[in-house]
């Protein structure tokens, strides 16, 4: 089993811990984060249509900055105990330092997550981002953005970190697709910089 494994794609670094967490840690972060954190359900404007987002979300950080995507703006709240520690062993795994924790909750297989990149102006130039999965285990795809065929895509499994650095973003863009399959609840936490 392997600890430590790089995606080696084409113009990018990632980077997939898939023992980040042990299972029973794992499990606890998932039972504390799911009653704690304040869920909400926002609406996102795509092509001048209005539309509820397909997952609930919220926003945490250590430096009171906002972050803005998809035409909306989210007001960071302090990050409470658990998402500290998180906040830690993410920053000892990446030797990086975040300031913000963007969380998704996937309630079933219909949430899901479009494809984008994570390139916001306040993200900067080449932005890291740390994302942790909680719960059930969810497809992650990629494409590359000018060579079709390039794509690739991973499992996400509780209490895996999957590491996005260097151009990554520039180059990449990514996806948690909808699946038929009947499917449990998943929690996600994206450690951004915002500056
Ligand atoms: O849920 C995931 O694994 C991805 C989340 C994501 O891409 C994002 O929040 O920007
Ligand atoms: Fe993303």
């Amino acid at each position: 089993m392997f600890d430590e494994f790089d995606l080696q794609l084409p113009d990018a670094e990632i980077k997939y811990f898939p023992n980040f967490l042990d299972t029973k840690t794992a499990d606890e972060y998932f039972r504390k984060l799911k009653s704690q954190i304040s869920w909400q359900q926002d609406n996102i404007k795509v092509f001048g249509k209005i539309y509820q987002q397909p997952r609930l979300t919220a926003l945490y950080g250590n430096n009171g900055r906002p972050y803005s995507y998809s035409n909306i703006t989210m007001q960071p709240k302090e990050f409470p105990k658990e998402l500290n520690e998180l906040l830690h062993l993410v920053e000892q795994k990446s030797g990086l330092n975040f300031t913000t924790c963007l969380l998704n909750l996937y309630r079933d297989g219909k949430d899901s997550n479009g494809w984008h990149a994570d390139n916001e102006k306040e993200l900067g130039e080449n932005p890291p981002i740390a994302s942790i999965s909680l719960g059930q285990p969810r497809f992650f795809h990629l494409k590359h953005n000018t060579n079709k065929e390039l794509r690739h895509k991973i499992l996400l499994e509780h209490g895996s970190l999957l590491l996005m650095t260097g151009k990554t973003q520039h180059f990449w863009k990514h996806q948690i697709p909808k699946t038929a399959k009947p499917v449990d609840e998943r929690i996600n936490l994206t450690f951004r910089i915002i500056k």
